[in-house]
């Protein structure tokens, strides 16, 4: 089981920068591996501090090749990245359902070892699902403190979950009824006053539950799984949470891959590969 690398004995400063500099290599090196200059043309960029990385290295490729290429933001940072690279913008709302995005890059707050997610950390997940699932591969860039055996065991705050805001409280309760241990809606202080407000003029929750089970935990004797004592499977959770009236979506990303779904199957919320850059300058690769 990979765990996460310890930093702990090294000064707060010296560690951000460690963070940034795997943030960078392994943005770097999952574009090299994933997009095809010579092929690719629709593109998803996702959001978050890491993608910033994945930016600068698509714009470091050959003009030539990404001006023949479209870019699809996940919201309003990424929208901003991509113009600010002067790369050609797109828009899903312009793409039509049949058609692919070749690859796209995202972020994680937290990755298991079956490369389920957990995504909206910086309350971005509604519009990178949608984008993560218009696309034949994505692919998960991320530092070493994403790596964890079980989703909920390395990132504490709680599953992000987008929500009505006029539904929020009676989602709060759901939430409790399903297990969360002291769900919350997110609140923008000091930046701003009140809950954060998403790209989608929602609010959010952060749910915290017990660390969540895979499938082979329970066929390995786990007890629980299905909501048992407020134990969940990733699939189980997930798929509870979507039916609570008021959430718009959340920030589990689960299922299959894009590597699975056969033809004109859709769906595919998981990475194809996940890139961690690890504290000793390596980047470490998780394939599915
Ligand atoms: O809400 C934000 C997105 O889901 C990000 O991709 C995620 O939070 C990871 O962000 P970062 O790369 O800044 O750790």
């Amino acid at each position: 089981m990979a765990m996460a690398t310890s930093t702990s004995a090294i000064p707060a400063a010296e560690q951000a920068e460690l963070i940034e500099l795997s943030k960078k290599a392994a943005a770097y090196q999952a574009v090299k591996d994933h997009l095809d200059p010579a092929a690719h043309r629709l593109v998803g960029i996702g959001s978050g501090s890491t993608v910033v990385y994945v930016v600068d290295a698509i714009a470091a490729l050959d003009r030539d090749a990404t001006s023949r290429m479209l870019f699809f933001p996940t919201g309003d940072q990424s929208r901003g990245l991509i113009e600010a690279a002067g790369l050609p913008l797109g828009s899903v709302s312009q793409l039509p359902v049949a058609a692919k995005l070749d690859v796209c890059f995202d972020g994680a707050d937290e990755v298991d070892e079956d490369l389920n997610l957990i995504k909206g950390g910086g309350a971005c997940l509604f519009q990178e699902k949608i984008v993560a699932t218009a696309s034949r591969r994505f692919v998960c860039v991320a530092d070493y403190r994403k790596l964890s055996p079980r989703l909920g065991t390395q990132w504490k705050q709680g599953i992000p979950i987008e929500v009505l805001p006029l539904a929020a409280k009676r989602v709060l309760s759901e939430l409790e009824n399903l297990g969360a241990l002291g769900p919350q809606i997110r609140q923008g202080l000091p930046k701003k006053a009140g809950p954060v407000v998403t790209d989608n003029s929602m609010w959010l929750i952060d749910a915290p539950f017990k660390p969540l089970l895979l499938p082979r935990d329970k066929a390995n004797g786990v007890q629980g799984g299905a909501g048992e004592d407020g134990l969940w499977t990733v699939d189980a959770l997930a798929d509870q949470l979507i039916r609570i009236p008021g959430i718009v979506e959340h920030g589990l990303f689960y299922g299959k891959n894009g590597l699975e779904v056969k033809a004109g199957e859709g769906g595919a919320q998981k990475p194809v590969a996940a890139y961690f850059g690890m504290a000793d300058g390596s980047v470490q690769v998780r394939n599915a």
